[in-house]
Formats: C-alpha cells, sequence, structure tokens
C-alpha cells in the first residue's frame, strides 16, 4: 500500500477525494464501507480505462448479468475535509477485505465557477449584421441594431443551433412578420416569437407542449419588454400571417393538417427541425394542403417554407 498523499492547493478546495484501487472481488464491500464513513458520493471506474486493458462491462442476452465492478477498478470517494478522506483511508486499511486494495491518493477538488464557465461558453451570436441574440451578462456589439437578451436555461432556443438560427434569419430578412400575426408552435425560449416582435409583428402567440418552456418564454419576453401571448397548443387560434415550427421532421409530419390550418390566406409557413435527408418526407406529408420547399440549409438542417395562396 502507497502512503496517501494530498495535493498542492489544498487549502483553497473545499472538498477532498480518497482515491483507491479495488480487484473486482471487493468493489462491493470496499463502497460499502466507503459509503458507512459518510462519503459524500461513490464512483467505480475502470482503473485500466484508455489501455490496451480496458474491459467492457455490459449483460449480454442469456449471460450472466455484469459484475459490481473492473478487474482492477478505481474508486473515487468524495469527502467533506482533508481530515475525513484521510481517517477514511486509515480506517480501510487494516480491513480483510482491502487486503489486495491500494491507497492511491488523497486530492483537493478545486471548486469550478460554473457560473463564469457556463457564460464563457455563451458568446453573442449575429443572425444577420446588425440583428444579434446577446446574453444577458455581454454588451451588445456596437453593429447591433436590434437586439434580443436571452440567457441558456432549460428550454431549448439560444440563437446556437442552426435550425434557430435559421428561422431567425427568415423572420429578419424576409420582411413577411411586419403587421402580421405570428404562431410560433413549439417556441422553447420563445426566441422566435420574441424575433417576431422586434421585426413588428401584429400580435404573437406562442405555444409549447413543455409548461417549462412556456414559463421561460413568458420570463424571456419580460426581459425583452416584448408583448406576446405564451401558452399551451390550445391558445393557438384562428389564422395567422406567419405560423413557424421548429420541432423535428416526426412531430412536424403529424402536425401538418393542424399547422397548415393556421396558415392564412396568403400567409407563410416555416418549419425547421428537418434533416437535409427527410426533406423529401416532409414535402409528401405536407402536399396535401402547402407545397414545401427548402429554403435554407446549415450543418446538415434545412428550413422548409411554403406560401398559402391568397383566396
Ligand atoms: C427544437 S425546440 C425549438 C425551440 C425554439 N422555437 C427554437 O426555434 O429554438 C422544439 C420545441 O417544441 C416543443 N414541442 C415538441 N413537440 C411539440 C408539439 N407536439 N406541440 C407543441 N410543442 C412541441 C418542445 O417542447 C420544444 O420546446
Amino acid at each position: 500500500m502507497s502512503a496517501a498523499e494530498s495535493g498542492p492547493n489544498d487549502g483553497a478546495a473545499r472538498w477532498h477525494e480518497l482515491v483507491l484501487r479495488v480487484p473486482e472481488a471487493h468493489v462491493e464491500d470496499v463502497c460499502d464501507a466507503l459509503e458507512a464513513l459518510q462519503a459524500l458520493s461513490i464512483s467505480v471506474e475502470d482503473a485500466d480505462a484508455d489501455t490496451p486493458q480496458e474491459q467492457a462491462l455490459y449483460g449480454e442476452p442469456g449471460l450472466p448479468p455484469p459484475a459490481a465492478g473492473w478487474q482492477r477498478s478505481r474508486v473515487t470517494a468524495l469527502f467533506d475535509t482533508e481530515t475525513q478522506a484521510r481517517e477514511a483511508a486509515a480506517l480501510l486499511q487494516p480491513q480483510d477485505f482491502f487486503a489486495d486494495c491500494e491507497v492511491v491518493e488523497v486530492r483537493p477538488v478545486q471548486e469550478v465557477d460554473w457560473v463564469r464557465l457556463t457564460q464563457s461558453q455563451f458568446e453573442p451570436v449575429p443572425v444577420t449584421e446588425d440583428f444579434w441574440i446577446v446574453p444577458s451578462w455581454h454588451e451588445p456589439p456596437a453593429q447591433a441594431r436590434t437586439v434580443l437578451r436571452l440567457d441558456p436555461g432549460l428550454a431549448f432556443g439560444t440563437g446556437t443551433h442552426p435550425t434557430t438560427r435559421m428561422c431567425l434569419r427568415w423572420i429578419a430578412t424576409r420582411g413577411a412578420v411586419a403587421a402580421q400575426r405570428v404562431l410560433d408552435y413549439g417556441c422553447g425560449s420563445g426566441i422566435l416569437a420574441m424575433a417576431a416582435a422586434r421585426f413588428r409583428a401584429a400580435e404573437v402567440d406562442a405555444v409549447d407542449i413543455d409548461p417549462a418552456a412556456v414559463q421561460a418564454t413568458r420570463a424571456n419576453a419580460a426581459a425583452n419588454g416584448v408583448a406576446l401571448r405564451a401558452g399551451p397548443p390550445e391558445l393557438a387560434q384562428g389564422a395567422y400571417g406567419v405560423v413557424l415550427a421548429n420541432i423535428l421532421a416526426t412531430p412536424l409530419k403529424v402536425l401538418a393538417p393542424l399547422l397548415c390550418g393556421h396558415v392564412a390566406p396568403g400567409g407563410h409557413l416555416v418549419l425547421a427541425g428537418i434533416l437535409a435527408r427527410q426533406a423529401d418526407e416532409l414535402r409528401a406529408a405536407y402536399a396535401p394542403w402547402l407545397a414545401l420547399e427548402v429554403g435554407d440549409e446549415e450543418e446538415g438542417w434545412v428550413l422548409m417554407s411554403a406560401r398559402r395562396p391568397t383566396a
């Protein structure tokens, strides 16, 4: 057994990890003991991971269930303090079941500033040269004349996904939403609904089957000073000059009669969430009502749109 060593930044660390090497036969005993010693969490990994000795661990039909650990497992237990981690190591070492085990180290776990880390991953997103989606912790770029403030949250839609970006570009460049009733079907964060409002839609309805998305849309609209109605799908009523739906090919096919039924004469239907190879399926599914065409393509995704003839 090797002596446990601690890392150089002990003083600053919030938690400490006790790392052990344990043969398969004793993984369960060691984990039970660590639990009894008040470990905050315990993880078991293959000690030979990423080496030629790495061992797959899964149950095959007709074969015995997988073992609790690998031939040589690396067991890591998290403790509140360095003292607790070292005491746990000291208490384990004399135990019979620990005979073939090894204390690898006691090491500090550095705190991660998750807020800062997350924020650093979300930069302002340009939709066009002068329309930008900007997280609240960033200043809008100088060239941004139209801005939506949006932070990553539980609901989909920060502008970083190509399907959202293509819809935003359609809204910003076609001039089709101005003075229209607009429906955002599957609103997620409400990003498309808010963009429609920014580009002077007369009235915006945003609906989603996920109550968390409806809540996020309301909160994001309030933060952006945007007036819209958000709610469950039943909120969508009557005809709209523009119907936007960025969902996925399968639900979009099921929703074809419903979505087409909301498109006013002379109005537009804009669909995204469709892979390029699914475009023909979608065209066929919507053919009884509207003639969809691919209008944009990005990273293997397409935007499809159609216009209902004026009556
Ligand atoms: C890919 S996200 C799009 C979010 C946002 N509109 C955007 O463009 O980034 C799809 C959203 O559609 C919602 N959704 C999925 N199926 C739906 C359905 N049948 N009716 C209404 N909303 C649906 C999901 O809950 C999700 O919020």
